[in-house]
């Protein structure tokens, strides 16, 4: 699995301090308001879990699971509700998580739909960000890094379901995804 690997862009101890200051950040914005915190299934799944531990105000974790890139590298472009919270997000202040903002369209569907819902406030924070690939205008309030405009993998991420398991967060070589 590590072959399939062209570069590493950040080391297990770089996501884990990243975390861990995000995490500080959040702890003081979000002091004493309880956020009801929205995990983006499945790539966040690993990002959550751990910047959880790094927030020290009391929050309560719910997950949606969302899917528009299938088997690709590319988004289809349609965003798909595959499971919905169990929580209500009306009157709340939202912390939503995901592991990287790409061409933006899960992330401004997830706004708008808890925008509707009357969310009180939406706040978005996100491991990794490619800026280059945006189509639609949603800005994280919390970021980790900024990415360049290629295919990364672990730490969550995947390609057609694999490298999720990756501890890192790396480029994939090309010929792995170009047949
Ligand atoms: O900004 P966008 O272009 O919408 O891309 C970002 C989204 O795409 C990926 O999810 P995917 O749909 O692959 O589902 P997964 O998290 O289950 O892998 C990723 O985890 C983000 O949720
Ligand atoms: O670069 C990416 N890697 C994995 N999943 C993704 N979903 C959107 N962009 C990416
Ligand atoms: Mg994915």
């Amino acid at each position: 699995m590590n072959n399939d690997i062209k570069e590493v862009l950040y080391s297990k101890e770089q996501i884990a301090e990243v975390t861990k200051k995000l995490g500080k950040q959040i702890t003081k914005d979000f002091e004493g308001k309880n956020p009801l915190v929205v995990c983006v299934l499945k790539g966040a799944v690993m990002f959550t879990t751990d910047i959880i531990r790094e927030i020290d105000t009391y929050l309560e974790l719910d997950f949606m699971d969302v899917s528009s890139y299938g088997e690709g590298t590319e988004s289809s472009g349609e965003v798909k509700i595959i499971k919905d919270l169990d929580t209500s997000v009306t009157g709340r202040d939202v912390l939503i998580v995901e592991d990287i903002i790409d061409t933006g369209r899960t992330l401004q569907r997830l706004v708008e739909l808890f925008k509707h819902r009357n969310a009180k406030s939406v706040k978005i924070c996100t491991l990794l960000d490619k800026p280059e690939r945006r189509v639609e205008g949603v800005k994280p309030d919390y970021v980790g890094f900024e990415v360049p405009n290629e295919f990364v993998v672990g730490y969550g991420l995947d390609f057609a379901g694999r490298y999720r398991n990756l501890g890192y967060v790396g480029i994939l070589k090309p010929e792995v995804y170009e047949g």
